[in-house]
């Protein structure tokens, strides 16, 4: 597993163009290299924001978006169109506006979908289509370039949120989620091991109410009380933050900062 490094950007519209430019690149560099990529989104405000600043940019047409797997970390388990689904900001923000081919954009069904309210065997249906992707990788998951993630002020990741048993699943790679603490209680999630196989892992943050659960993250904090703290690339894991998100750093820490 790979150390955190930490970006800092000005502020948030900054750290949305910083985290959009980055992205860019690297599903660039990925297509150069392997004729495809596969990112994770994310749902959440800063996530949701790199993905608008990623679709206002000139050089989005880099990307062959035609040629991109765009999978989800998380899902909240709303109908299809609801606006509080993941999925559906993400279309909103970026999808809606890029060439992307249907057929690649691997969404977590909703209670409308072919599981009804069973959200474990929606989850499971998530899980049969990243191992389909995974090509026999051990991990049963494909080796997404990206894997995106935001924070909550309590420190969950995707939807694991602290103290639940989710956070042990060792075994499968998605799961279903119930009793949230933040609404919806129902959610779908990517488990610990499915964000750990990511080559690249980007906790992305902005705002004071998300400096301790940065801080947490990197320090090393007890998963179950910081599930922040689980998120660890492959090759590369980056904290994306703003100066009022990273105003909490742990001593010794080493920040980069641009602008
Ligand atoms: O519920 C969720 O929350 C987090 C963070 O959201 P934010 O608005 O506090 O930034 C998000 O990462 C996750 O995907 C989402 O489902």
């Amino acid at each position: 597993m790979s150390a955190p490094e930490i970006l800092v950007h000005p502020n948030s519209g900054l750290l949305a163009a910083g985290v959009a430019a980055r992205l860019i690149t690297r599903l660039v560099d990925a297509q150069a290299r392997r004729g495809t990529a596969s990112v994770v989104l994310t749902g959440g405000g800063a996530g949701l924001a790199a993905l608008a600043a990623v679709a206002d940019s000139p050089a989005r047409d880099a990307v062959d978006w035609g040629r991109l797997d765009v999978w989800w970390g998380d899902e909240r388990f709303l109908p299809s169109g609801h606006p509080e689904r993941n999925e559906t900001g993400a279309r909103e923000a970026l999808l809606d506006r890029v060439p992307v081919d249907p057929a690649r954009v691997h969404v977590m069904r909703g209670p409308d979908g072919p599981d009804g309210d069973d959200a474990d065997a929606a989850a499971a249906r998530y899980a049969a289509e990243l191992a389909a992707a995974a090509q026999g990788a051990p991990s049963a998951v494909p080796a997404f370039d990206v894997l995106m993630l935001g924070v909550g002020p309590d420190a969950h990741i995707a939807s694991l949120f602290p103290g639940q048993p989710t956070l042990r699943e060792e075994k499968l790679t998605a799961v279903g989620v119930h009793g949230s603490p933040k609404p919806p209680p129902t959610r779908i999630s990517l488990t610990v091991p499915a964000i750990r196989a990511a080559e690249e892992v980007w906790v992305i943050a902005s705002g004071s109410s998300k400096a301790e659960a940065v801080r947490l993250g990197l320090a090393d904090a007890d998963v179950m009380e910081a599930p922040v703290a689980a998120a660890r690339g492959l090759r590369s894991t980056l904290y994306l933050l703003d100066r009022d998100a990273a105003s909490a750093l742990p001593p010794g820490s080493s920040p980069v900062s641009s602008g």
